[in-house]
């Protein structure tokens, strides 16, 4: 299948020659080739199993390939601090401290990113204010629902204003109000990068720009969310039970 390039602002973010993944005798990733320019939202779908969140730990350095390589923003040393301090990550983990407070999280957080103080308290509080945690800044995260640990992960995940975000099922426990402050930060800055898995193909079509659809550890689709055929072969892929392959 011919590679999509979606152009938009210049830098290009990412760029991932065959890459493999292999978790003992089973092939999660059977041979990744990808290009992500800088400013495209991508919805990265597929059913259980498909390799979705291996990809995502790959791009965040949680993880590293068997084989092939990965060049983020011009280098293949992931692992300095400049890159890293380009990159946030929302997980299934959400890393935050229950013993501290929501605020006490960000600042945290912030800290390690070498956020001066002033600055720090700024960003803490627009971000509080922004999901919604305002009233509940001050209290432990071990009192938080899942939903407000999400909402707080999220910022988390930004504090640092990342030029590349990714974001493994974003929604999971948000309701209606959180997932539509959620949207809002996610759209605020049309130019940085954001690779996001979901299942909700209908939020993939509104949100994003383009479609990466897996299935056994493979982009079987590479489509741009306005291609005519695009939901077509999302459908095809997401209502298989693909992905559930054995040693
Ligand atoms: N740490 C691990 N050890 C062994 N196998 C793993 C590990 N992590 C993932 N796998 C396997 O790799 C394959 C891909 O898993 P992955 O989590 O990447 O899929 P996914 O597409 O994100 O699935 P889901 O939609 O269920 O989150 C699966 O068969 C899974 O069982």
């Amino acid at each position: 299948m011919a590679t999509i390039i979606y152009s938009m602002m210049g830098e290009t973010i990412l760029v991932a020659e065959d890459i493999f993944r292999d978790y003992g005798c089973l092939h999660a990733l059977n041979g990744i080739n990808l290009r992500v320019e800088e400013g495209e939202f991508i919805a990265i779908i597929g059913p259980n199993g498909a390799g979705k969140s291996t990809l995502l730990k790959i791009f965040a350095s949680l993880i590293s390939p068997t084989e092939g390589t990965l060049q983020i923003f011009g280098t293949k040393d992931h692992d300095r601090e400049d890159v890293q301090d380009r990159i946030g990550m929302l997980s299934h983990e959400t890393f935050l401290y229950e013993n501290l407070t929501a605020r006490e999280n960000l600042v945290f957080f912030g800290k390690l990113y070498g956020i001066e103080h002033t600055a720090l308290d700024e960003r803490c509080d627009y971000l509080i204010r922004k999901i919604g945690l305002w009233k509940r800044a001050e209290d432990p995260v071990k009192n938080f629902s899942r939903g407000m640990k999400q909402r707080l992960s999220f910022a988390r995940a930004i504090i640092h204003d990342p030029s590349l975000l990714l974001l493994d099922e974003p929604y999971t426990g948000l309701d209606m109000n959180a997932s539509s402050l959620m949207e809002n930060l996610l759209l605020e800055n049309p130019a940085v990068t954001k690779i996001m898995i979901t299942h909700d193909l209908d939020k993939a079509f509104r949100l994003c720009n383009r479609l990466l659809i897996m299935e056994d550890g493979n982009i079987v689709h590479d489509v741009g969310a306005n291609d005519p055929n695009a939901r077509k072969f999302a459908e095809a892929v997401c209502f298989s039970d693909g992905g559930q392959f054995k040693c």
